[in-house]
């Protein structure tokens, strides 16, 4: 008898058929990844699992017994709980707090409370305090906060959506120890997650979502990444071609020179140089050369300066340095000067974040008060601008007056970046630009990116995913101890060659 048995399921938004006949069974101890394209309904199916929404028909089963629960709490005690895939965190708990927050171990002592969260935050291996304000966590922690909290409950199933999105590779192993650990007590686990390579490394078995019904239902062993993407989208799927042949290849308009990719490059050709970066105490002495068009990749570790390197490129920290010089133009950092970088930066979450939820899309995306707009025809041309970029990101809604914050996951992330993107110019850093998206979706992200730079943009992206930095960029810089440790050159490499050279020296260093 499985677990946990759903039968038929059907959910519908509006209009919008999400789930048409969604019929399955999960074993315990089973890790069964879930895959589908953007707005595919994994999270939603995920959700009536959890108790968080309630489908519109159909029956499910725990361990034999009819399961329909009223809300995620009622889940909660029937066993059943999710890592839902835009976790918010109340900001002012501690972490001890948040981790045994809701469940039976509340009332404890604190110092019993802080104990057990101690311990159950090494087990999904976050070093952090257990005194620490959530606030003052980076976002990626959220999920690994509430993967603690699901430890410290007597759950018997577990759907873990996206929750390896933000992770580092070595962070993505260690939540797969913990998966492994639930299946080895007998739990079930539902994972989520557009990293295929990495999701087949621990599921058992995969479900394809697509179009409503469970398309695919195959062991792991039988699949690989291209296959279970072709699987997903429902057509064949081409390999991520690295970005410098995706260049070459492509007709450059007429008014883009085509450059040679030599280094050094020409004093001409440079967008930003900096030499000698350093924040006091986190950025050791960091040179970077940017070229116009150019996509540079930064990664390492939590601790390895990496972030604080993109904070000061942005002016988010302060920097001081030899030299810099943008658009030809020589500046000073530091202190003294009072001057700072201030690059333009995207950060999938405060971004994200920055768009009212409860705003239509065309309102989002057109970025103009309404009342503001007096001419017909102007308005006309910035709602056809606003459809066209939906169809192009092949965003799944069934109008531009869909309020945002009903989108999935992926397709709210795609809009705000193209969003972003519309008015990025010059050096711009972008932080995991393809973070949770489905690989037609990472291709319409690079697009953008491959349009920018063709107009001479030049950029940074900081990332914690190897595959995404191996598609994305030109040269990917392994940061450690404050410092670049070593330049990887993606030219003339398949991507997956690229990427098991990032993993190996992200490792080493
Ligand atoms: N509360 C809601 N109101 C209206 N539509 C919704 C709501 N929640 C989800 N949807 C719609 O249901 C569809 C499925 O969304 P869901 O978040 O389940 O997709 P997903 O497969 O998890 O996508 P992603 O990979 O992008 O996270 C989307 O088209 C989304 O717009």
């Amino acid at each position: 008898m499985a677990l946990l048995q759903v039968e038929r399921l059907t959910k519908s938004f509006g209009g919008r058929r999400v789930l048409r006949d969604v019929s399955f069974g999960i074993d315990g101890g089973e890790i069964v990844g879930l895959v589908g394209s953007n707005g595919a309904g994994k999270s939603t199916l995920g959700d009536i699992l959890a108790g968080v929404t309630a489908a519109d028909s159909g029956q499910m089963t725990l361990s034999g017994h009819p399961y329909a629960p009223l809300s995620a709490a009622d889940a909660r005690l029937l066993g059943v709980d999710v890592v839902q895939q835009q976790v918010r965190i109340d900001p002012g708990l501690t972490v001890a707090q948040a981790v045994v927050r809701g469940t039976s171990q509340s009332g404890r002592p604190q110092p019993e409370l802080r104990r057990q969260a101690g311990v159950l935050l090494a087990e999904v291996g976050l070093d952090v305090d257990p005194d620490t304000r959530v606030g003052d966590l980076p976002y990626f922690v959220h999920g690994l906060v509430e993967t603690a909290r699901v430890l410290a409950e007597d759950t018997r199933f577990v759907v873990l959506d996206e929750v390896s999105a933000a992770l580092l590779p070595l962070e993505v192993t260690r939540l797969h120890a913990v998966a492994g650990r639930l299946s080895r007590q007998g739990r079930g686990v539902l994972y989520i997650s557009h990293r295929l390579p990495e999701m087949l490394e621990v599921v058992d078995r995969v479900l394809v979502l697509r179009d409503g019904v469970i398309a695919l239902d195959s062991p792991a062993d039988c699949l690989d990444p291209v296959r279970l993407a072709a699987e997903t989208m429902g057509e064949p799927v081409s390999l991520p071609a690295p970005r410098v042949a995706a260049t070459l290849a492509r007709s450059a308009p007429d008014d883009v020179p085509v450059r040679a990719s030599t280094w050094p490059a020409p004093a001409d050709d440079v967008a930003l140089r900096v030499r000698n970066l350093r924040v006091p105490g986190r950025v050791e002495g960091v040179d970077l050369l940017l070229r116009h068009g150019e996509v540079v990749g930064l990664t390492g570790h939590r601790s390895s300066g990496v972030r604080e390197i993109a904070g000061a490129l942005s002016g988010e920290l302060p920097a001081v340095t030899g030299e810099v010089v943008l658009h030809g133009e020589h500046r000073t950092l530091g202190p003294a000067a009072g001057e700072a970088l201030r690059l333009p930066a995207y950060h999938p979450d405060d971004d994200a974040d920055g768009v009212d939820p409860g705003e239509t899309i065309a309102r989002t995306l057109t970025q103009e008060p309404w009342g503001a707009l007096s001419d017909l025809r102007r308005e006309i041309a910035s709602l056809r601008g606003v459809i066209r970029t939906v169809h192009r990101l092949d965003v799944k809604t069934l109008s531009i007056r869909t309020v945002f914050g009903a989108l999935s996951g992926g397709d709210q992330h795609k809009l705000a970046l193209a969003r972003w993107m519309a008015s990025a110019q010059d050096v711009v850093v972008l932080h995991e630009p393809t973070r949770g998206l489905d690989v037609r979706s990472r291709q319409q992200v690079r697009q953008l990116l491959d349009e920018a730079t063709a107009h001479g943009t030049s950029v940074v992206v900081v990332s914690v995913d190897p595959d995404e930095l191996a598609e994305c960029c030109d040269r990917v810089g392994i940061v450690s101890g404050g410092r670049v440790a070593r330049w990887i050159d993606t030219r003339e490499l398949a991507v997956d060659a690229v990427r098991d050279r990032i993993v190996e020296a992200a490792t080493v260093a």
